[in-house]
């Protein structure tokens, strides 16, 4: 009874120790001494398998000398290896009685021997689940069999042995499964941490602190919502309410980093059930900053591709005939095909019969050797119109350079061409009537000169510049005008052979070449055709115009140098021909360079004499024809030239009003003749009105009336002794206008009267319309009047009509008492002429007009001429 109650307590000491998870050897070595305790002479071994179950490679023993332990260490299991090798394997209890004798020890036997070892048991420990786990054995030093309490005791302690070794296993187990977790946890690249249910963190690995930038002991015990952005927060307190019990949940959040900065996150939380109750969750948190990040900036780059206003095509650059997998809206708009039309297709069919194959093949070379190029070339639309498409074709590589894509930009330059086109036209030919302008016809010139010097050709240059045209202009306008030249344009053009160039050179001049003349007969006889057609009326609206032209010649001669100069030339020409008159030619020769070097030398006198102001006014009087008292005087304008003395304005005024340099003559003019008139009247001579002639020019100058007020301010002459004289011309240009401003004047108090009358094309009922006080016959038909009844009767008739209207006539040019007393017997009411007076400087005019007179009032009485 004692002996099994200490057999008892034997036990519960060793399970004990299993119990607390006392290190194994320790409790093997309890074991043994237990047992040793129990039977006297006995030798406890407990032996254990390595893990491939071959050989028990481990033995605890109190007793066993050490080097027999070692010798029998790595023992293989099997049928003849001593008893514990053959117990292991047979799994069952093996005695050997006698060591000495046994075969199973065949070469344990020595060993045995030398350590005194003579018999031993023993008994396979196993564990719960049958499989070997190694031996308990009791040596002993004399031969002898177990009783059956032996083999109980055995038994029972290979059992304890199994316990303890399970129990160590299992431990084992449990802290590898321990480090597996852990690692997974420690060494997860993701954030992963574990929440209480309240949602406070409880654990948190390394990357945890990584993306949050907190240290773990910051974020262990904190709320998991102070990271989270807030309006993040109610979305994912509302997961974890209706997260169903067990289940996994997916989300993604925006948390703050320590550093102020968004982290984006994708979440997934799962439940830590124990003992199936939900005690918390885990939570793995990736970062997707970076993906993010990437994912807007490409949503930005697909919509900018999407939304440019260029095409966007790419192909795929590894596939057979580089297909296109991709084209815009813009590519779809441009092009007129379908998105679905386009895809998997060959760029290719957007090329068409002008497109220009060196462009294709700088694009295929280009492609060949996968680097990027801008090309301009015509694409063709799905309607079949063409385009110009300026394309930037470039290649798309993979991280490892291979060249995957490329991506081609196109941009429709189709306007930018056509206003090229355009602009390029207009830069070499004239808008109005589209004909070659100056350059291009120089151009042609150069070109036609050199092959005509080289293969002895006769070339000629013809410069034709239209006569009577500028009244045109002025009478009716502009738009008029602009026809007239438009279908000058066109008759000169029938005219001339598909070689020859025509070009306009502004104004009324227009210039044609005529590269390859058979003789120079021939550009007479062309010259001669063209003068008639120009003849011919032109239609315009309701009028019916004539016009002539003169034109001249210039044939190119071996010692030309600058082919330039035959334009010139031909231009010089032209001036002479316009001498003799209407329609005519004139072929340049020597002389007439000369004659036009002299009109150049006279244009540069001119503007010097402007500059110093070498001008003088000479007066000549206007007499009432009834009294012979002076009622006025014209201011006619001399110029005193440094070597040839006082030129007529015959002379320069037409050179002024081509240059332009009319204006400041004609501004000095009106400022004297004020000026002169004020003198006059101070001096006592009597104030007169002066008539001045005005030219077109200044007329149209849109600062003419505030010019003309400024003077009469600035000089002191009243308006009311101020004429201008004006041609029927001026009035007839943009006639509204025209009769705007002679209203202008007349409000001023400034009279005006129509010079030259009977040369235009006005009418006197025109003139009827307009503010005007006075006409002026032309010197022409006075000239004639006592000898041509024509010029009489139409002089008879002017001055009867204009009365009639209530005009008053006066008569210039009279040089003969017939002539005045024809004009006086018709009722002409003021004579100017030579007859009379001739033009005088101011000095002649004072004593013309004889002493001053001065009235009680101080005014001066007017000179009477014919008493
Ligand atoms: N725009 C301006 N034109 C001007 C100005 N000064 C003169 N002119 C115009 O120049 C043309 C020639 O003028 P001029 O040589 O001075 O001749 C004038 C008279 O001398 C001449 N005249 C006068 N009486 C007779 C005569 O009996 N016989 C005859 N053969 N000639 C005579 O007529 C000219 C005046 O003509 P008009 O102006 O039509 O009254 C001439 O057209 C001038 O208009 C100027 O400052 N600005």
């Amino acid at each position: 009874m004692a002996r099994t109650q200490r057999h008892l307590r034997a036990q519960q000491r060793v399970q004990t120790l299993i119990a607390r998870d006392q290190p194994l050897e320790e409790t093997l070595g309890a074991i043994c001494r237990i047992v040793e305790a129990q039977v006297p002479g006995g030798i406890v071994s407990i032996m254990l398998c390595d893990e491939t179950r071959l050989y028990l490679d481990r033995i605890y023993s109190i007793s066993l000398p050490q080097a027999y332990c070692d010798a029998v260490t790595g023992t293989a299991i099997g049928p003849k290896n001593g008893a514990c090798g053959r117990a292991a394997y047979i799994r069952d209890f093996v005695v050997c009685a006698d060591i000495a004798h046994d075969p199973n020890w065949r070469g344990f036997h020595a060993l045995a021997a030398e350590h005194g070892l003579k018999a031993c048991w023993s008994y396979p420990v196993r564990a719960s689940n049958s499989e070997v786990l190694g031996t308990f054995a009791i040596y002993y030093r004399e031969p002898g069999e177990p009783r059956k309490s032996d083999r109980r005791r055995v038994v029972e302690a290979a059992e304890l042995v199994s316990l303890a070794v399970e129990r160590e296993r299992n431990r084992e187990a449990l802290r590898e499964n321990e480090q597996r977790y852990r690692s997974l946890f420690t060494y997860h690249p993701d954030a992963v941490f574990s929440l209480d249910l309240a949602g406070h963190f409880t654990s948190v690995n390394a990357a945890c602190s990584k993306i949050t930038g907190y240290a773990m002991e910051q974020l262990i015990g904190s709320h998991y919502s102070v990271l989270v952005l807030p309006e993040d927060r109610s979305r994912i307190q509302a997961l974890f309410r209706n997260a169903d019990p067990g289940e996994a949940f997916r989300y993604s959040a925006t948390i703050y980093h320590r550093e102020a900065r968004a982290v984006y996150l994708d979440v997934t939380n799962l439940p830590i059930v124990v003992n199936g109750s939900v005690i918390g969750f885990y939570g793995i948190a990736k970062d997707m900053t970076e993906q993010h990040r990437r994912e807007t900036e490409l949503r930005i780059l697909q919509r900018s591709v999407e939304a440019s206003i260029n095409g966007i095509v790419i192909a795929d650059a590894r596939a057979e005939g580089k297909p296109v997998i991709y084209v815009n809206e813009a590519f779809e708009r441009i092009t007129g095909y379908g998105r679905d039309e386009v895809l998997g297709r060959s760029c290719s069919f957007l090329q068409g019969s002008e497109t220009d194959p060196e462009a294709v093949a700088s694009m295929g070379k280009a492609l060949a050797e996968r680097r990027e190029i801008n090309v301009t070339l015509c694409n063709y639309r799905k309607d079949g119109t063409p385009f110009w498409n300026n394309l930037y074709l470039a290649p798309v590589r993979d991280g490892e350079g291979t060249v995957t894509h490329f991506v081609g930009i196109q941009h429709d330059i189709s306007e930018r061409k056509s206003y090229e086109a355009k602009l390029s036209f207009h830069t070499s030919h004239d808008a109005l009537t589209g004909l070659a302008n100056r350059s291009l016809f120089e151009d042609h010139l150069l070109h036609d000169v050199q092959l005509a010097k080289r293969h002895g050709r006769i070339l000629a240059v013809l410069f034709v510049d239209l006569d009577d045209f500028k009244p045109i202009n002025d009478s009716l306008g502009h738009e008029v005008g602009d026809q007239v030249l438009i279908q000058v344009a066109q008759r000169l053009a029938d005219e001339l052979d598909p070689g020859d160039t025509l070009a306009r050179f502004g104004g009324d001049e227009f210039v044609i070449l005529l590269p390859e003349l058979a003789r120079e007969e021939s550009a007479i006889r062309l010259v001669e055709r063209l003068l008639t057609c120009i003849r011919r009326p032109f239609r315009v609206a309701e009028h019916e115009l004539y016009i002539g032209a003169s034109v001249g010649i210039a044939f190119l001669q071996d010692e030309l140098e600058n082919p330039v100069e035959l334009i010139q030339q031909a231009d010089m020409a032209m001036y002479r021909a316009k001498q003799k008159g209407r329609n005519a030619w004139e072929c340049f020769t020597s002389d007439i360079n000369d004659e036009v070097s002299a009109r150049m030398a006279l244009r540069n006198d001119l503007q010097e004499a402007i500059e110093a102001e070498n001008f003088e006014l000479h007066y000549q009087p206007l007499l009432d024809a009834h009294s012979g008292d002076v009622v006025g005087v014209e201011a006619l304008v001399r110029w005193k030239h440094p070597v040839k003395g006082y030129l007529s304005p015959g002379l320069f005024i037409p050179l002024a009003e081509d240059t332009g340099q009319i204006g400041p003559i004609s501004e000095w003019v009106l400022r004297q003749a004020c000026r002169d008139m004020c003198r006059l009247a101070a001096e006592g001579y009597g104030q007169y009105r002066v008539s001045v002639n005005l030219s077109p020019l200044q007329f149209r100058r849109p600062n003419f009336l505030s010019n003309l007020q400024q003077a009469l301010l600035e000089t002191g002459l009243a308006p009311e002794y101020l004429e201008l004289e004006l041609t029927e011309g001026i009035l007839m240009a943009d006639s509204a206008a025209a009769v705007e401003t002679l209203h202008r004047l007349r409000d001023m108090g400034v009279e005006v009267s129509i010079d030259d009358f009977g040369t235009g094309f006005s009418s006197l009922s025109y003139l009827k319309q307009l503010p005007i006080g006075k006409i002026k016959i032309d010197r022409s038909f006075v000239r004639d009047i006592a000898t041509s009844r024509h010029d009489g009767a139409i002089v008879q008739g002017i001055i009867s009509m204009a009365h009639h209207l209530g005009l008053a006539v006066v008569a210039e040019g009279i040089e003969d008492a017939e002539q005045r007393d024809f004009l006086a017997a018709h009722g002409c009411d003021v004579f100017q002429g030579f007859f009379f007076a001739r033009p005088m400087p101011l000095q002649k005019l004072r004593a013309y007009l004889g002493q001053p007179t001065v009235t009680s009032e101080g005014d001066a009485l007017p000179a009477s001429r014919f008493s």
